[in-house]
């Protein structure tokens, strides 16, 4: 059984910090936040005080994946089997997790060179909460959403979230002519909580993407107007996918890696659920080829 309840929070830092305010606050709907850097962008999408930060910096890159566990027991759980793993943990100081809006919090790197943090005892913010389209993000139990995490060791990063962290599979698609697999995993009712792909090389930004869930198909279409009349790129149009049954679009943010913006997720039910692979990514739509390369797989070009 795994300790981890779902993602938690996504922290990046960019060089377009201006850029990123008019992507999620205008463009997606995210509404303001708080937090400790009085330069950053903290985006909320619920009770949560932020769920993504964005840093001004020199590069665009992630900078912690945040996994949520139940408390301090889960955590300590965790840390002894990345430790035991062979992965060297920190213990972030008070200070540190507070900073995160966290009681505690520890960090490692995984084997594909993401950096992560596994935390309890967020904090909340009871002010109203002022989304731009008034839709409401689907979080919760289910976590904030989904990330694709690049790698160029994949089995290893496979067999460390599965192993190690106990992510459960949610199934698989062949990418790239068939000779690798994305692999889906989830630790709730989301479908998948994490997705790896296949990657060839370490380095910026380090994501593919963060799929964020709204409420109505509406609020989906009413984001798609607003990010494309603002001058962003659609990486893939609106389609729905084939094992977590979305309806989503993507777009691409500043730094090279995409938003998906989706609503009617399904709902894994454990006692029944077994993973399956899939042969195509969507029902209709999700038409790609529109798209520029994405940073993660395209050394040179870090867009
Ligand atoms: C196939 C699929 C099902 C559910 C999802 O939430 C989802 O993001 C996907 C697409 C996964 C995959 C990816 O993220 C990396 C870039 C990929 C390989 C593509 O270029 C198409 C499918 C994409
Ligand atoms: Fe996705």
């Amino acid at each position: 059984m795994t300790q981890i309840r779902g993602l938690g929070y996504l922290k990046v830092q960019t060089r377009h910090i201006d850029r990123w305010r008019e992507f999620a606050l205008d463009g997606l709907g995210f509404a303001e936040g708080s937090g400790p850097d009085p330069d950053g962008l903290y985006l909320r999408m619920d009770e949560r005080r932020s769920r993504l930060q964005v840093l001004p910096g020199d590069t665009d890159r992630v900078l912690a994946v945040g996994w949520e566990v139940r408390d301090q027991y889960a955590l300590a759980a965790v840390r002894e089997a990345v430790e035991k793993s062979g992965t060297a943990v920190t213990k972030l100081t008070s200070k540190e997790a507070a900073e995160r809006d966290a009681e505690e919090a520890v960090a490692f790197t995984d084997p594909g060179g993401t950096p992560v943090e596994v935390f309890w005892g967020p904090l909340l913010d009871h002010g109203p909460l002022r989304t731009g389209f008034a839709q409401k993000f689907v979080t919760g139990p289910m976590g904030m959403g989904h990330v694709v995490l690049p790698t160029p060791r994949f089995t290893e990063t496979v067999a460390f979230y599965a192993e190690v962290l106990g992510f459960l599979p949610r199934g698989a698609m062949k990418v790239g002519g068939g000779a690798a697999k994305v692999r889906f995993m989830g630790v709730n009712q989301r479908h998948h909580s994490l997705a790896i792909c296949p990657a060839p090389f370490d380095g910026d930004p380090g994501l593919v993407h963060l799929m964020v869930e709204v409420d109505t198909l509406d609020a989906v279409g009413i984001a798609l107007d607003s990010i494309t009349k603002r001058g962003f790129s659609i990486s893939s149009t609106l389609g729905r996918h084939t094992n977590d049954k979305m309806v989503s679009f993507y777009v691409r943010a500043p730094g090279g890696w995409d938003v998906e913006y989706g609503c009617e997720g399904m709902l894994v039910d454990e006692a029944y659920y077994t993973a399956e692979e899939i042969t195509k990514d969507s029902y209709w739509g999700h038409d790609w080829s529109g798209s520029e390369p994405l940073a993660a797989f395209v050394p040179q070009q870090k867009g």
